[in-house]
């Protein structure tokens, strides 16, 4: 198994280098291991130089659609997909520590405080043997923002915005029937409030860094669909872990990357 140590080079000797470096691997956060070296514990062999991980935020309204595209990247190209959401709804089913902070906070449209979101999310990204993530959700405030590049100590590589008319999103989330407790028109418009105050502005970060593509998210799944694929199909890295050929659909050039 490969495990991910931060450059410890310079602290280490030749002849004790692999057992060092094992002891030190333990208790490394995520952000460490971004800019780090690894080893191979079963071969003790020297380290080639690990990849950063491959980064997308998925952002959009409230029903624009980001789960539901987010199930057809993963089909595609086999990122894993990580619900800021989802994480936050388990810590309720799961009554942790912060559960019920979380439910008031989601019944009614609030966002919850960024380090609580950013650690689940780090969690996730320590324990998984993927090397790309889709963070749906996330960052929804340019405070989530600025907590993820403390502590995960990242950027994302791409940032999907899927652009919807409020009508339609208010029409999908009341459609919705997946049991959700904030599905209701009282906390869809704090939530779509919310949206315009705290997510635009992350929005228009990432669309002066030339990292935003805004995508049309009206149309059909699979129309919006081929607006995506070529966003994935231009990196190289994501086309080599594809599970179908993705040259094998027709993206259209319909996306604009507003940079
Ligand atoms: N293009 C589409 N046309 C019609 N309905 C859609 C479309 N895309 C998704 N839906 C439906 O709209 C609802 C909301 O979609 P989804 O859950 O993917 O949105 P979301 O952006 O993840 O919302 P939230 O931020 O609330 O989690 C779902 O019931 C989904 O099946
Ligand atoms: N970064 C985030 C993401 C979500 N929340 C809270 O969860 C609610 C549902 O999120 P979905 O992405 O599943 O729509 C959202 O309204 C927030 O209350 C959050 O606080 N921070
Ligand atoms: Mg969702």
């Amino acid at each position: 198994m490969w495990r991910r140590v931060a450059l410890l080079s310079p602290m280490i000797s030749s002849s004790s280098r692999s057992l060092k470096l094992s002891q030190a691997a333990s208790g490394l956060k995520v952000g460490e291991s971004f800019a780090t070296d690894i080893i191979n514990q079963d071969e003790r062999v020297s380290p080639p130089k690990e990849k950063a991980p491959f980064i997308t935020f998925v952002l959009g309204g409230p029903g624009s659609g980001k789960g539901t595209q987010c199930e057809k990247i993963v089909e595609t190209f086999g990122l894993q997909h990580l619900s800021a959401g989802d994480l936050l709804r388990r810590e309720i089913a799961m009554h942790t520590e912060n559960g019920a902070m979380i439910l008031n906070l989601i019944k009614d449209g609030k966002i919850v405080p960024s380090e609580v979101t950013v650690k689940l999310i780090q969690k996730e990204l320590e324990s998984s043997d993927n090397r790309k993530f889709l963070i749906d959700g996330f960052p929804r405030t340019e405070e989530n923002r600025v907590a993820f590049e403390r502590i995960i100590r990242a950027d994302p590589d791409v940032v999907l915005f899927f652009d919807c008319p409020e009508e339609e999103m208010v029409k999908r989330v009341l459609n919705r029937n997946q049991g959700r407790i904030d599905d209701n028109i009282t906390t869809m418009k704090k939530r779509l409030k919310i949206f315009n105050a705290l997510n635009r502005p992350v929005i228009d970060y990432y669309k002066n860094k030339g990292k935003l593509y805004t995508i049309n998210a009206v149309g059909t799944v699979d129309d919006i669909f081929q607006h995506v694929l070529p966003i994935f199909n231009s990196f190289e890295q994501l086309k080599e872990s594809s599970h179908v050929n993705p040259q094998s659909h027709l993206g259209s050039s319909l996306v604009e990357n507003s940079s």
